[in-house]
């Protein structure tokens, strides 16, 4: 069998052909400090995240995009690889994700994980061909293409054409930082201290960083934290407008790496995109505003694929089925 996965530094997602999508977890993984097992991975063990004994420790085993811990890696995906196939003999070929701009280093310790994990064969792809295949677009032929990959750790901005990358950038500002910067902005303002967990909740269903009109601005949730001057728990409303300032350092970074990638495109690629439009993906992605301000700053048309989430996914599980549509340098592997 062929897998495609989305190693995230937020989640994990694994693409079989003919069956689709048929895991995604957070990517994270409690420990015993002691004793050092496992006690619970994926949504589980998310939900100990800040809320863990001195003993137990809940680990994200990826940091923006790449591996920061190898060995919870390696137990992590060893087992889900097991919770998709049930079965000891399961040898698959996997084709994983990676940010498009990262290390020889790197790369060798996700190889180095999967194969110890039980792939067959591994084969790493840059994440906005990924995700450019996920999305339905023909990079495979002469014409331009622009994804904008904004997952967990890592934005990937790229410019395609003929099955490879012309030129691209990845940063790491992405979901994770606007959480942070969402922490930070609370504790500022309302001198209160919220979790990394309150944090995404407003992301998720509040923010919004392009409010058109005042009732947008208006929209808001009640978040639950500590307060830094009495120490109790504490509850304060937080609007949209407010999310707006708190995430504007996070997303002007995202904002200026795409205009930077625009401006080293060729012009007839530049043409192509102007005319087909930027195609987002990722979580991150999903951002309220996120869209409509990409395309006011930058005056093309931005598109969020239709399964923004998983196109990564299942893109490298696609590519795997077609390797020869892919360019000389797009695929890495030992
Ligand atoms: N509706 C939403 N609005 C805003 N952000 C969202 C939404 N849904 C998910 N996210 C954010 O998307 C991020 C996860 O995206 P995704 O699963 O694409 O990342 P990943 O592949 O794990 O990360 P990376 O590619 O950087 O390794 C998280 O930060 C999550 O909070």
């Amino acid at each position: 069998m062929d897998i495609g996965i989305d190693l995230g530094t937020a989640s994990i997602l694994v693409y079989v052909k003919g069956k689709g999508i048929v895991l995604q977890e957070p990517s994270v993984v409690a420990m015993d400090r002691s004793t050092g097992k496992m006690l619970a991975v994926g949504e589980e063990a998310r939900r100990m995240i800040g809320r863990t004994p001195g003993n137990i420790v809940a680990i994200r085993p990826l940091k923006e995009g790449v591996i920061a811990d190898y060995s919870t890696t390696e137990i992590m995906l060893k087992y889900f690889l097991n919770k998709i196939a049930h079965s000891r003999i399961f040898r698959p070929r996997m084709m994983i994700c990676v940010p498009a701009v990262i290390t020889t280093v790197e790369k060798r310790a996700v190889i180095e994980a999967a194969n110890a994990a039980g792939a067959r064969q591994t084969y790493l792809i840059e994440e906005p061909i990924a995700a450019a295949i996920g999305a339905g677009l023909d990079i495979s032929k002469p014409f331009g293409s622009m994804v904008v990959d904004i997952g967990g750790g890592t934005t990937d901005i790229a410019v395609m054409s003929l099955g490879g990358i012309v030129c691209g950038e990845s940063l790491r500002v992405a979901g994770d930082k606007f959480d942070d910067a969402i922490v930070r902005f609370v504790k500022k303002e309302f001198n209160l201290m919220i979790g990394e967990r309150s944090a995404e909740e407003v992301k998720i269903n509040v923010a919004d960083v392009f409010p058109e009109s005042d009732e947008d601005k208006a929209v808001s949730m009640e978040v639950r934290g500590r307060s830094l001057i009495s120490g109790l728990p504490q509850n304060v409303t937080i609007t949209a407008g407010q999310t707006c300032e708190a995430l504007q350092e996070p997303v002007e970074q995202i904002v200026n790496t795409i205009y930077s990638v625009l401006e080293k495109t060729p012009p007839e690629l530049a043409s192509d995109i102007s005319e087909k439009g930027i195609v987002m993906t990722g979580g991150g992605s999903l951002l309220k505003g996120m869209d409509k301000l990409i395309c006011r700053r930058t005056g093309i048309p931005v598109i969020i694929a239709e399964e923004a989430i998983s196109a990564v996914a299942i893109g490298a599980g696609k590519a795997l089925e077609n390797l020869d549509i892919l360019g000389p340098n797009a695929v890495f592997t030992k």
